[in-house]
C-alpha cells in the first residue's frame, strides 16, 4: 500500500537511463506492485541527471582498453584522442544497443560458495545447496549456469573443488560431524581483482597441522592447477561458528593484496574481508545516486549515516553537505571507510565503530545545536534497534529521514510503524511521526526476487 500511494519509480541498474520503465508499465517483484506513471521519453534522465553514466558491463568494464580503435585515429596522438573520447563520450566503446542495456547478468561482485553432498554423493561438492538440514535432503549443486554469479566466481569454485577433491582432509558438512574444509567467498572487482576467503574448521587440529594446511591451499592457487584463477589475494578463516567477523577470528592474508578496492562514484573505495559492500556495483551506484537525489542534503546539513557498512552513501555525498557522520558495526568497514575518506581527500567525515543503538543516542545528545540532521539508515535485514528508532524519533533536529531495505517487510515495517505512529509516552517515542513521501524500488538483484526499496520520511 505503501508504495502505490507513494508512486514507485522502479530502477534497474543500466548503462544508460531511458523511457525503459514506462514501457513495461506495471510489474510486480517480490510481491510488490509498481506503477510507473507514464513519462515521457528520458523522464528519468531529466529528473536523475547522468544516473547510470559509468557503470560497468560485461562488453566494455570501465578502465578496460578498447579492443578495436575506431579507424581516424592514427598512432601517435591516439592516446590523446582515447582520453578525450572517455571524458566527452565515455560510452563511445559501446554500441547504441548496448548503451541501453540493462546489466542483469553475472552483476554479483561476491558470492558464497558452500561444500556439501552433490547429486552424485561426492560430499567434496561446491555450489549452492537445495533443500534443508531439518529434512535432511541437502544437495549441493554447482552454479556455474546461475545468470547472476559471474564466470569468475564460478571459476574459483570449481577450482576450489578440485583442491578439495585431492585434499586428505574431509569437508566439515556438519559441525558436529567433524571435517574442516568449509565455505568460499569469492569477491571481485570491476577491473576483474579476485580475492578468495576460505573457511575452515580445525577441529583437534594443531597449529603445525594448521599451518600445512595452509600451505597447501596457497600453493594450489599460486603454483598449483588454481593459479589459472589469478587471484589477488587469498584469506584463510579458521571458523568454529556460521559465521565469524574478523574479530572472532581473524582473516589471515595467505597471499595478495590485503583489501579489494573499487571506483564508485567518482571515489576510489577500499573493501576489507569482513566489510559489507553492495553485491552489485553497477547497481550500487544508481541506489547511492537515488539516495542522495531524496535526502536533499545542502551545505547547511549535517548527514548522518546509520549502519554505513564502507561509508560510501556519507562519502558520496560529502561534499554536499557540512559534515558527515557515519556508524557502523563491523571494525573493518570502518576502517575501510577512514581510508576511502583519506585517500579521496574528504575531511568533514567521521566514523564510529560499534552498535548503533548505543553510540546513536549519545551522539546525538552532541549535535542538539540547531543545525538540522539528515539520518540515512541502511539496516541489515534485522532491522533497526528499537533505541536507534526511539533516538531518531526524538531527535527534533532530523526532520528528513531515508530508510533503505532490501527486506521492507517484517522487521521493517515495525519500524516504519514506530517512525511514523502518534507520538506515545509508555513507548518513549515523544518526537513527532514521519511521514512517508516517497518510496522508490531500486533493483539490485535481477532474475531473484530481492529489491532495494528506498524510502524518504519527512516531519
Ligand atoms: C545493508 S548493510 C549497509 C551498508 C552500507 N550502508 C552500504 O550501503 O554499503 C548493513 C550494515 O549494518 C551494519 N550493522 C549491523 N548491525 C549493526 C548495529 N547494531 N550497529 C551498527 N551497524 C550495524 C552491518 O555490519 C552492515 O555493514
Amino acid at each position: 500500500m505503501f508504495l502505490l500511494l507513494a508512486g514507485i519509480k522502479r530502477r534497474v541498474p543500466m548503462h544508460k537511463p531511458r523511457c525503459f520503465l514506462s514501457r513495461m508499465g506495471f510489474f510486480s517483484k517480490s510481491g510488490l506492485l509498481y506503477w510507473c506513471p507514464g513519462k515521457p521519453p528520458y523522464w528519468s534522465q531529466l529528473l536523475w541527471g547522468s544516473a547510470c553514466k559509468g557503470t560497468f558491463t560485461k562488453s566494455c568494464k570501465r578502465g578496460q582498453k578498447s579492443q578495436k580503435k575506431p579507424s581516424h585515429i592514427g598512432t601517435i596522438d591516439s592516446s590523446w584522442e582515447e582520453r578525450l573520447a572517455d571524458v566527452v563520450t565515455p560510452l563511445w566503446r559501446l554500441s547504441y544497443e548496448e548503451q541501453l542495456k540493462p546489466v542483469i547478468d553475472g552483476y554479483r561482485n561476491k558470492s558464497t560458495f558452500s561444500v556439501n553432498r552433490g547429486p552424485d554423493g561426492n560430499p567434496k561438492t561446491v555450489g549452492y545447496y537445495l533443500g534443508t538440514w531439518r529434512d535432511r535432503n541437502i544437495v549441493c549443486v554447482r552454479s556455474n549456469h546461475l545468470k547472476n554469479i559471474p564466470e569468475k566466481h564460478s571459476q574459483v569454485a570449481q577450482y576450489y573443488e578440485v583442491f578439495l577433491r585431492q585434499s586428505p582432509l574431509e569437508p566439515c558438512l556438519q559441525f558436529h560431524e567433524g571435517g574442516h574444509w568449509r565455505e568460499l567467498i569469492v569477491r571481485t572487482n570491476s577491473q576483474g581483482h579476485t580475492m578468495a576467503i576460505v573457511t575452515f574448521h580445525p577441529q583437534e587440529l594443531s597449529q603445525e597441522e594448521l599451518c600445512v594446511q595452509k600451505e597447501t591451499v596457497k600453493e594450489f592457487f599460486i603454483k598449483g592447477p588454481g593459479a589459472g584463477c589469478n587471484l589477488t589475494s587469498l584469506y584463510f578463516q579458521e571458523s568454529t561458528r556460521t559465521r565469524c567477523s574478523h574479530q572472532q577470528s581473524p582473516f589471515q592474508l595467505l597471499f595478495g593484496e590485503p583489501h579489494i578496492f573499487e571506483e564508485l562514484l567518482g571515489l576510489k573505495v577500499r573493501i576489507s574481508p569482513d566489510a559489507f559492500f553492495q553485491i552489485n556495483t553497477a547497481g550500487a551506484e544508481m541506489l547511492y545516486r537515488t539516495i542522495g537525489k531524496l535526502s536533499g542534503v545542502n551545505s547547511n546539513t549535517i548527514l548522518l549515516d546509520i549502519c554505513c557498512g564502507t561509508g560510501v552513501i556519507g562519502l558520496s555525498l560529502a561534499k554536499y553537505t557540512s559534515q558527515v557522520l557515519g556508524i557502523e558495526l563491523v571494525e573493518q568497514a570502518v576502517e575501510d571507510a577512514r581510508w576511502t575518506a583519506a585517500f579521496n581527500g574528504i575531511t568533514n567525515c567521521e566514523f564510529y565503530a560499534g552498535q548503533a543503538e548505543k553510540i546513536l543516542p549519545q551522539l546525538l545528545k552532541s549535535k542538539e545545536n540547531g543545525q538540522l540532521i539528515v539520518a540515512v539508515v541502511n539496516p541489515a535485514r534485522a532491522g533497526l534497534h528499537y533505541q536507534v528508532v526511539q533516538a531518531i524519533r526524538n531527535c527534533r533536529a532530523i526532520r528528513t529521514l531515508v530508510f533503505i531495505s532490501c527486506k521492507p517487510y517484517g522487521e521493517t515495517t515495525r519500524n516504519i510503524i514506530e517512525l511514523c505512529c502518534p507520538p506515545n509516552s509508555d513507548k518513549k517515542l515523544l518526537g513527532k511521526p514521519f511521514v512517508l513521501r516517497q518510496a522508490v524500488p531500486v533493483d539490485l538483484f535481477p532474475h531473484t526476487l530481492h529489491c532495494e526499496l528506498v524510502f524518504l520520511f519527512t516531519r
